[in-house]
């Protein structure tokens, strides 16, 4: 269904005293997910690294900023559409990569039910690497909305291309080359729980389904699950230098977008070694500690990205928020921990819950302020408030 379909539907079904099931405010809804979650998992998905300034400040870096209202808009009719890399979408949203959203499923399947969310909402799912199915089962879950396919990349440069192969032939529309993580961060959290879910064997479904993965191991994966997480925790990241660039830009004909990018510099370099899109983030405050909130990253980007698409996440958990991203240049905007906990409350159902209580907050927030398009939002809408 596009968002058009169903942009009032939650609010005016509020104001006919339909109280909708999951909570709408992310604080209430990590509050209800801590619940859900199996505590340790709940660590490594609310978690971040050190003392988590660095992700708390992501999320009140929007506080910051005010939408100025305009009048005599007669914004009643709202278009949220955004085209990029040769895709039209009913709106700006897209699902974060997260690498345990199988787990956060009741049903162990939340990768599954990422992509159903995304066919039933239009929102596209960029898929991890790290999945609990193979992202073969995946691709045919997404129905007509595009999927991006996220790729940590191995120290096996065969491996990387099967990867990115397979992606292809699934019918995956971009692939995603996340920088930022080939080592996990100082996570205090995780240290003390002793909880990463790969050394567990867990969210590794794309490797030992890979035929070079598999070789590579000499045995079949479910027999030696000690050897599986040894072969993979020896191959997973790779600190990859410029010189890595053009083999990555030739290794898919389908649009590339590097993720992890703060620097006005490396999106430049980025943008000038032939990567299609610019993705900000820092990967939510989970790697580095006492850092710059992502979205005070975000104009630097945007002005060296050079008309590129510039993909954004970090701290967004609200349709307030996307509008603001959008504001500062955003192309499209991207929701992490709140979908995940939105998948552990409900799985389809609560994400696509989730992802459509963003849409009609921003939609209605565009609507009362007077902004009707995302081309009318602009730096110039906003004001710097503190
Ligand atoms: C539990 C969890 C797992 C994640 N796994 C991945 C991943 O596999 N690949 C990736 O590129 N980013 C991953 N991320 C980072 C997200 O894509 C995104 O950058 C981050 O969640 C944004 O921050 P926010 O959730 O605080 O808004 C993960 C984030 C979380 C919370
Ligand atoms: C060695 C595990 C690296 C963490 C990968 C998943 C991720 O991106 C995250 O947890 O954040």
């Amino acid at each position: 269904m596009a968002f058009g379909d169903f942009q009032y539907e939650i609010y005016f079904g509020g104001l006919r005293g339909i109280a909708p099931a999951l909570p709408m405010a992310f604080d209430e809804l990590e509050a209800r997910a801590a619940q859900a979650l199996p505590p340790s998992l709940l660590s490594y998905v609310a978690g971040g690294a050190g003392d988590e300034h660095t992700q708390r400040s992501n999320a009140t870096a929007f506080q910051n900023w005010g939408l100025m209202p305009r009048m005599f808009v007669g914004a009643r009719e709202r278009d949220l559409s955004v085209s990029m890399f040769g895709l039209t979408l009913p709106s700006p949203l897209f699902m974060a990569p997260i690498g345990v959203l199988g787990l956060c499923a009741q049903d162990g399947h939340g990768d599954l039910a990422g992509a159903e969310a995304a066919a039933r909402t239009g929102v596209p799912l960029v898929l991890s690497t790290l999945t609990e199915d193979p992202l073969e089962d995946v691709a045919p879950r997404l129905g007509d909305t595009p999927g991006f396919f996220q790729l940590y990349t191995p120290t096996d440069r065969e491996l990387a291309e099967s990867l990115v192969r397979r992606a292809e032939a699934a019918g995956f529309k971009a692939i995603v080359v996340t920088l930022d993580t080939w080592i996990p961060g100082w996570r205090p959290r995780d240290l003390s729980t002793g909880n990463f879910p790969q050394l567990r064997g867990r969210c590794l479904a794309n490797y030992t389904s890979d035929p070079v993965f598999r070789t590579r191991l000499g045995k079949n994966p479910a027999e030696d699950v000690m050897a599986t997480v040894g072969l993979w925790a020896q191959l997973f990241g790779n600190p990859l230098t410029w010189d890595d660039l053009p083999w990555l830009r030739s290794i898919t004909s389908l649009p590339l977008i590097v993720k992890g990018i703060q620097h006005p510099d490396d999106a430049r370099r980025a943008r000038d070694g032939g990567v299609d899109g610019i993705y900000c983030s820092n990967h939510g405050g989970r790697q580095a500690n006492g850092g710059i909130p992502a979205l005070d990253c975000l104009p630097g980007v945007v002005a060296a990205a050079g008309g590129l698409p510039v993909l954004f996440d970090s701290g967004v958990r609200s349709g307030t928020d996307v509008v603001k991203a959008l504001a500062l240049g955003a192309t499209a905007v991207g929701v992490g921990r709140p979908y995940a906990y939105g998948m552990a409350l409900g799985g389809a159902d609560g994400v696509v819950h989730v992802l459509r209580s963003l849409l009609a907050e921003a939609d209605l927030l565009m609507a009362v302020d007077g902004y009707p398009t995302l081309a009318d939002l602009t730096p110039d809408s906003l004001r710097r408030i503190s």
